[in-house]
């Protein structure tokens, strides 16, 4: 579907509401056909990013273009782009068919030539024989799958779409996530989605824009953010991570050692550049991380990173359990399926292991920027 043709652009986007900034400088390309996410926690500037590119906002400064068309200032119904928000903004004195009429109405498509259209997007959205029913006679994952279909009959561009699944339990919410993901499998439109949901951008996204306090964070395919976050704020607010605070101890050229609570650990992969003395943290998902009874050469081999610690906490989550084990002052979080977890207490000495290809390090100075421990409520 995305053949790097480009879509949207924002050039140095900057949205004041009075002196605060909302977005700054904000560069962006979106792909023809991509399914782009803008990520980030409530406030950080994803709704106004996009009603910036739908036209309802206008930019303080900077620049958009749509096809290579400069709209920056061009108003909202001029622009080939369609917006779906959470609340389905359907009419209810209108039948389906009717409202998903309503966009080509306004473009004086007649009735006749736009009943082949009304049930081609009836049937996208798989719908097809509900088009007489009225929208209160609809549950609200129908009713969404309508909205879609309203904003899909004129076939926009690209179709804006912020929270559009909020509204929806979480059962229900998966299955749209489904259907969304088909439906733009199946249109030749670009999708920019609107999100704070982490696991929903992941799973659906070709890329994700992570955003916070109104800046870009990191842009990229779901792998490059969850397997290279480009900051603690990123590598806190995408999946789970544990942040081990400490000096660096020996610099390498491809690796560093830092002293956490007098434990060594080798880590291959920085962003920016440390000396011996400066204090980072190291960052390793819970599932890079392995727990043993003993550590014999075997385990050594494989794991750079061995040390003996204390089971401190046990979660049981159904499938898996989480287990917090004690160092020192500090807490390091892993994941073990419930069938290898075989009766461990708490108190338990066991030797943890990882790999310094899977520790990500960052300057601890980082964290006035992106303040990554906040961030862990998100
Ligand atoms: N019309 C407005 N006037 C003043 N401030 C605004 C206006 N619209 C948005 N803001 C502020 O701009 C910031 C970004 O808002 P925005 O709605 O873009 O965030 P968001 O990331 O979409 O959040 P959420 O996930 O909660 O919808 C917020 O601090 C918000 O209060």
């Amino acid at each position: 579907m995305n053949n790097q043709e480009t879509e949207i652009q924002l050039i140095q986007i900057t949205k004041k509401f009075g002196n605060f900034a909302a977005v700054q400088n904000v560069n962006l390309e979106i792909h023809h056909g991509e399914f782009f996410s803008l990520l980030g926690p409530s406030g950080c500037g994803k709704t106004t990013t996009l009603r910036m590119i739908a036209g309802l906002e206008e930019p303080t400064e900077g620049q958009i273009c749509l096809a290579g068309e400069d709209v920056t200032y061009k108003p909202a119904h001029l622009r080939n782009v369609n917006t779906v928000f959470q609340d389905y903004a359907l009419f209810p004195h209108m039948t389906v068919e009717e409202n998903i009429y309503f966009p080509l109405k306004m473009k004086k498509v007649k009735y006749s030539s736009a009943q082949a259209m009304i049930e081609e997007a009836l049937s996208l959205v798989n719908m097809t024989g509900f088009g007489k029913r009225y929208p209160q006679q609809l549950s609200g994952g129908q009713r969404q799958r309508i909205a879609l279909a309203r904003s899909l009959v004129n076939r926009p561009r690209a179709l804006l779409l912020d929270e559009p699944l909020g509204a929806l339990d979480f059962k229900l919410r998966i299955a749209m996530q489904k259907v969304l993901k088909d439906i733009q499998k199946n249109v030749d439109i670009t999708f920019i989605y609107v999100t704070h949901d982490q696991t929903e951008a992941i799973t659906m996204s070709d890329r994700i824009c992570v955003m916070k306090d109104g800046l870009i964070h990191q842009i990229g395919t779901p792998d490059e953010i969850y397997n290279s976050p480009a900051s603690t704020f990123v590598a806190s607010f995408i999946g789970d991570m544990n942040f081990l605070e400490g000096q660096v101890v020996q610099k390498g050229e491809n690796s560093v050692t830092i002293d956490v609570d007098g434990k060594p650990i080798l880590s291959t992969r920085f962003e920016g550049t440390f000396s011996k003395g400066d204090s980072v943290v190291a960052c390793i998902r819970p599932e890079k991380i392995c727990l043993d009874k003993v550590c014999d050469s075997e385990f050594q081999n494989k794991f750079e990173n061995h040390f003996q610690a204390s089971i401190h906490r046990i979660v049981f989550r159904g499938t898996d359990y989480e287990i917090t084990l004690k160092f020192g002052q500090s807490e390091i979080r892993l994941i073990e399926s419930a069938s290898e977890f075989n009766n461990k207490k708490i108190g338990d000495q066991l030797f943890i292991g990882f790999q310094k290809d899977d520790v990500i390090t960052y300057l601890k100075e980082c964290k006035k920027v992106c303040d990554y421990e906040t961030n862990l409520d998100n």
